[in-house]
């Protein structure tokens, strides 16, 4: 049990109930991928088939999502497990409220942010002006950058090997990139954080730094979900997991009972 009174005061209403922060209610996403069996000329038959608006012989369908519903709430951080393809980047993705649902709803108590690892930043930008502008995206105000720009910038340890904080972002590794997108997104209090591998990127001593800071963040009575195929990490972060499976949710609970029966799965 890692929460302690002051949390549970936090996460809690005067009545003692548990605050929800995201409420999933038998979501489905469906992606639709056009020009699928065409194949030559399929960006004009598709482009006259979106602009006519017939589905078309060549439109493929990808359930993602399939009836998924679960309630989280302040002070959880809930880990996303599942094989690769089972639909947990697509249900961050919605609950973020980047993609639309087929069916089902998603309701959220505040602003979702979604961190991953592809999330954009401008390559040919330096560190430092992406510190601000990512600081500007999450709604920090020029001040409260400023003042926290020197911590950012301690966490990622992206200066620890030399001056590279005033260096474009493309000449950083991936590694490297992914380090200082966490620590920007970690600079702020969230009320729903979503981690998309994040912490898997970096090197050990970073991941364990950055797992500290999300059970912080957590502390904070904040809901922090975190996608990640290293069992450690949703091990030493998550207290509950939601485990994936071809888009349906097949598991939800205690993170050792889901892990447990996900590692006896994936042995197989
Ligand atoms: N933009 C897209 N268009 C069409 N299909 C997609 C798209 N993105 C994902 N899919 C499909 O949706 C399904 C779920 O993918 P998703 O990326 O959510 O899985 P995941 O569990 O996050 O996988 P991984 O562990 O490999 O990151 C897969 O079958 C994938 O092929």
């Amino acid at each position: 049990m890692r929460s302690s009174t002051a949390v549970a005061e936090q996460s809690t209403a005067p009545d003692g109930a548990r605050i929800p922060t995201v409420i999933a209610d038998d979501v489905h996403i469906v992606y639709r991928v056009y020009g699928g069996n065409t194949g030559r000329g399929s960006a004009t038959a598709a482009l006259n088939r979106i602009v006519k608006r017939t589905p078309g012989a060549g439109v493929r369908e990808v359930h993602a999502v399939k009836g998924v519903s679960f309630t989280a709430y302040r002070g959880q951080a809930i880990g996303l497990i599942g094989s690769n393809g089972s639909g947990k980047s697509t249900l961050l993705k919605a609950i973020a409220g980047l993609l639309p649902t087929e069916r089902g709803k998603v309701y959220t108590d505040g602003q979702p942010s979604l961190l991953g690892v592809n999330a954009a930043m401008m390559n040919d930008l330096t560190g430092e002006r992406n510190v601000i502008l990512g600081g500007l995206a999450m709604g920090m105000t020029h001040e409260e950058i400023r003042e926290r720009y020197q911590d950012i910038v301690d966490f990622s340890g992206i200066n620890e090997k030399g001056d590279f904080i005033t260096l474009p972002m493309r000449t950083y590794s991936s590694g490297m990139a992914a380090r200082l997108r966490f620590s920007i997104a970690a600079a702020k209090k969230h009320d729903v954080l979503m981690i998309d591998e994040a912490l898997a990127t970096g090197d050990r001593s970073f991941q364990k730094r950055s797992e500290a800071r999300v059970r912080e963040l957590r502390q904070e009575a904040g809901t922090v979900f975190l996608v990640s195929h290293n069992n450690r990490s949703i091990r030493d972060t998550c207290d509950r997991v939601l485990w994936l499976e071809r888009g349906e949710l097949l598991m939800d609970g205690p993170t050792d009972e889901v892990v447990r029966a996900y590692e006896k799965e994936t042995a197989r």
